[in-house]
Order: C-alpha cells, then structure tokens, then sequence
C-alpha cells in the first residue's frame, strides 16, 4: 500500500528529527511518545541516521517509524532494511518515485507545484508532502491546489512553526505538518528529554478541535 494518506492521520504534526549521535535515538523517540506523539520522520541527513532508525525500530515499538530525506533509490532500501515503516522525500523523480513504488511501505513524496502534484497523482497516490512550504506559498497556495485538485491531502513542511501550523491545519487538504522545532539539535545534544516532551504536548493539541 504505496498511498500514505493513513500515515497522514496519526498526528496533527509530524517531527523532522536529525540525530548526530545514535546514543540520542531512543530517548529522543520515547521523549516524543511520552508528549503524545507518536510517529517521527526520522532524516537521512546523517551518516549514523540508519543506525539511529534500527534502535528506534527495534527499542520504541509505539512510534510509527519513517525515514526522510530519501534522495535516492538505494537511500530506499536501506532504510526499509533498517526498519522505516514509511518513506518521505523532500522532492521526487521518476526514477525514485518508481522505485519506491516497488517497495512494501508508505511513500510520502515531496512536490513544491500543481504539476509536482498531478505527476505524483497519475501514480496513485493521494497524499504528499508540501515542501518548503513557507518559502513556496505557504497555506494561500495549498489552499489554492485544493481548488481543482481537492482529492490530495498534504502534509505541508518546511519553516512551520506552532505559531503557523493552525494556518495550514484548519485547511481542508491538510492532514497534518511536518516540522523539527519538536526536537532542537541543542535539546538533543544537552539530553533535554523534559523540553521535548512538552514541546510534543503542545504539537498533539494543536489536533484537539478549539
Ligand atoms: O529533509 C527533508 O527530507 C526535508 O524534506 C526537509 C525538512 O522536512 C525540512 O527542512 C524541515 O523544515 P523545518 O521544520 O523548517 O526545519
């Protein structure tokens, strides 16, 4: 099942982490399950970011493990191997779209433009990240797609912040945002485990109806 509008659902805000040091990985995603949220994209960013994905996978069960910035097909593999329940990309080609279509997890493919999108929807998928989403419109031009192509649900990502997210959220065609300000690096590295769990708490209520 290639489409992740499902994977769309599980929180009103997906992190973005990075991970420098693998010894981080699992209080990093336990922190996150602690505060209510209960999925990650975890990036390729990192040369120990796969190491990072086995530990998370095999250590913190209740986190729905994803793998971001796949730039390439063999980056695909890799992290399906290492545990990633889904894949994101921050953008797509046709060599990396259909590869990751061949594999057996949720793809979340990044478009920044209406002929991005209608490229990712003749291959049958229905859910897409939007990204960078401040510097490429911002919520004005998600709502604009949702016009003539109201069967997308995005995930918009990139320069969202807590302030900004109930911009994009309150919007038919959102599911969800993406965003690291859950996990800042300094927060990571000092082991402020406390700091990301609230900063968690906050993200799962922006979901909680006003
Ligand atoms: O690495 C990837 O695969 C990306 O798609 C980029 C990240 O999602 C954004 O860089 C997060 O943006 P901020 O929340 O503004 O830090």
């Amino acid at each position: 099942m290639a489409d992740a509008t499902h994977i769309l659902r599980v929180s009103p805000v997906i992190p973005v982490v990075t991970i420098d040091d693998p010894r981080h990985a699992v209080r990093v995603a336990r922190a996150l399950a602690d505060g209510g949220v209960r999925i990650i994209e975890l990036t390729l960013r990192t040369d120990s970011a796969l190491e990072s994905l086995k530990l998370i996978a095999g250590e913190v069960p209740e986190i729905l493990l994803g793998a971001g910035t796949v730039l390439a097909p063999g980056q695909a593999d890799a992290a399906v191997d290492a545990g990633a329940q889904f894949l994101v990309s921050p953008g797509v080609t046709p060599a990396l779209l259909g590869h990751m279509l061949t594999l057996e997890v949720p793809i979340l493919p990044g478009v920044a433009t209406v002929g991005e999108v209608m490229a990712v929807l003749e291959q049958g998928l229905q859910a897409m990240k939007f990204f960078p989403a401040g510097p490429a419109g911002g919520p004005a031009y998600v709502a604009a797609i949702g016009a003539p192509i109201p069967h997308v649900q995005f995930c918009p990502t990139g320069g969202i912040s807590p302030a900004s997210a109930p911009d994009y959220l309150r919007l038919p065609n959102v599911s969800c945002v993406g965003g690291s300000w859950l996990t800042p690096r300094n927060a990571i590295e000092n082991g402020d485990w406390k700091l990301i769990t609230g900063l968690a708490q906050q993200a799962a209520a922006l979901g909680v109806s006003p």
